[in-house]
């Protein structure tokens, strides 16, 4: 948690000063309470008081009220604002953390862990700081200046309201023993109620389908019951300390009235009057020191929760991106598309086996080179590598001659036209998706001419007649043969030295799919292509294929050598189409 706070600013430190100054008052005018009230007293039991002599302490008493009050709502507004804007802070370097995560820092945490750090947790934190402002600061001040207003009061009521306090610190002990360790509890099933939620959803098209609603809901039941349960077990014990706290000021008053009782009785003469408002300004004062340490116990049961979300924010934050990027634009060596894998091996974090093993090639500015290979033999990976999502852990890629290591993001992001396997839409509209981000060679607005020839390239131009026609999240009003082509279209109007597609042509016809690569032939010639395909007839034209064999090279040729000379290959082929076909 301190670490966490080391993140407020100077201003937000000076904000906290002032408050503690308006704190200091707001306690100082409600203990000053209590003594008008003696006064008050004392001149109740004095013969010929008239009103007007009640009525000034009277009057003190009602504007010291007010006064603190003021003083209570302006530490309440300052708090608030303090709190809300620190999380608002922590939220956007959160978010900015995790927006320079790479993939294997995202695989981490998780995604749905990642949004309850940047929602629930950091809202935690907001809360503690709105509140202990008010309570961390009001409490031990009140305490001990009450204590300090009552100690020479007799030794009788002091030592009561001292094992008042001891009964209360034991309970407070066990209570906060048993609920601690609940609360850790209750962020990890957070984190995991979450994940079932949007797994759910994301697939309830699939649910439905399959009649899989007793199962999925079964699932959430008993993520749902686990969070309950722990939940209700915290709640109840917390709910110990009401009447606990009740109990303990209650009989605190009822020792302190029955000590003063019996003083008074055992008292003569003025001795009695003074010892009585004594009692009743000893009572007061008393029950100041029991809130007190109930306010505390309030922010010590709420506290351990929140340094277990400070925690979990401090884990976000205190990582650095496995994946770093230099600033400086190195110069290309070679002519703009050469892509190089030399001796290319990676590994997954944790995973027995590597994903790509030892793998080489060149491809030339304008060639087209395919992958192709069972699923899980590393063709995705390779684009991934590629595009520098993960670092390889031997070997080396070059672009342009250049590491990719080398390049600052943007630099390399921009080389790219990106298609991934499952297509990516924005909601907003056919003109928003396409004209999406910042390239090399894409001007900050296009026009639509560049946008027709994109959708025309990706042969989308029959289903997009007007450009501002709505997209929805997700691109969830096209088919999926739709939404790639729009994928497609976004890549291309980019214009960039390299087009990337994971598998993009399997949601297509095969017609379709044919005049696309005819297209991307005339329209893209310059730019090099990089194919992930299942299909054979997707590849065939490709300058260069290399089929992959779980991870690593099986072959490297033109379609009319491997079919000649590969057996990967001529497997993969025959299973697909037939000799004169693939002639
Ligand atoms: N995030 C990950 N963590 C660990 N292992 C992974 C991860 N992603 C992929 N793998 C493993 O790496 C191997 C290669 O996966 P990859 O996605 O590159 O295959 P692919 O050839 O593209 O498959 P497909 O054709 O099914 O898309 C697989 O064995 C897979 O299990």
């Amino acid at each position: 948690m301190l670490k966490l706070l080391k993140r407020l600013n100077k201003k937000e430190w000076l904000t906290i000063a002032v408050s503690v100054l308006f704190i200091t008052a707001q306690v100082g005018f409600e203990l000053a309470i209590p003594g008008y009230m003696t006064q008050i007293t004392t001149a109740l039991e004095t013969k010929g008081t008239t009103a007007a002599t009640i009525l000034r302490p009277g009057a003190v008493m009602l504007l010291y009220s007010l006064l603190s009050m003021a003083s209570s709502v302006i530490v309440g507004y300052l708090a608030a604002h303090i709190a809300a804007g620190f999380a608002a802070r922590v939220r956007g370097q959160v978010f900015d953390r995790v927006m320079a995560y790479s993939t294997a820092d995202i695989n981490r945490f998780s995604i749905p862990s990642l949004l309850t750090r940047s929602t629930n947790d950091i809202t935690q934190v907001q809360m503690i700081i709105a509140m202990g402002m008010q309570v961390l600061i009001k409490a031990p001040i009140t305490a001990v200046w009450a204590i300090t207003k009552i100690a020479n009061k007799g030794w009788q009521w002091t030592t009561a309201t001292g094992a008042a306090v001891v009964v209360l610190v034991l309970m407070l002990t066990v209570i906060l023993t048993l609920v601690q360790p609940k609360f850790k509890r209750v962020q990890r099933l957070t984190d995991r109620l979450n994940l079932v939620t949007r797994e759910n959803l994301n697939g309830i098209r699939v649910v439905h389908a399959f009649n899989a609603e007793d199962y999925q809901n079964k699932k959430f039941d008993q993520a749902n019951q686990e969070l309950t349960g722990t939940n209700l077990f915290a709640n109840r014990v917390l709910g110990l300390m009401n009447p606990g706290m009740s109990l303990i000021s209650n009989g605190l008053t009822l020792a302190v009235y029955a000590i003063g009782a019996s003083l008074i009785q055992a008292a003569s003469g003025a001795a009695k009057l003074t010892l009585f408002s004594n009692m009743i300004v000893f009572s007061s004062y008393a029950l100041q020191v029991i809130m007190a340490f109930l306010l505390l116990s309030i922010i010590f049961v709420i506290l351990p929760r929140v340094s277990v979300s400070a925690g979990r924010i401090n884990d976000v934050l205190a990582v650095t991106p496995s994946v770093t990027y230099p600033s400086k634009v190195p110069a290309a060596t070679e002519p703009a598309g050469t892509i190089v894998f030399d001796h290319v091996t990676f590994r997954f974090a944790g995973a027995e086996a590597p994903a790509i093993t030892d793998l080489s090639f060149t491809a030339h500015p304008g060639d087209t080179i395919a992958f192709i290979g069972a699923t899980g033999s590393g063709k995705s990976t390779v684009l991934n590598l590629l595009a520098r999502r993960y670092d390889v852990t031997g070997g080396r890629i070059t672009i342009d001659g250049v590491d990719v290591k080398d390049y600052p993001e943007e630099a390399l992001n921009d080389k790219f036209g990106y298609i991934p396997q499952k297509a990516v839409l924005f909601s907003g509209t056919i003109r928003s998706n396409l004209d999406y981000g910042t390239g090399a060679n894409k001007p900050a607005t296009l026009a639509d001419t560049d946008l027709r020839r994109a959708l025309r390239v990706a042969q989308a131009d029959d289903f997009t007649s007007d450009l501002d026609a709505p997209v929805a999240q997700h691109g969830d009003n096209f088919s999926g043969g739709q939404k790639q082509r729009l994928a497609i279209a976004r890549a291309v109007a980019r214009r960039p030295e390299i087009l990337m597609f994971d598998d993009s042509f399997s949601a297509l016809d095969y017609a379709t799919d044919a005049k696309l690569r005819q297209a991307l032939h005339q329209e893209a010639k310059g730019t090099t292509q990089v194919i992930v395909a299942q299909r054979i007839s997707t590849i065939m034209d490709a300058t260069k294929i290399v089929v992959l064999d779980e991870g690593r090279v099986a072959g490297i040729g033109t379609h009319a050598d491997l079919l000649a000379h590969n057996k990967v290959y001529q497997e993969i082929a025959y299973s697909q189409l037939s000799k004169k076909e693939l002639a």
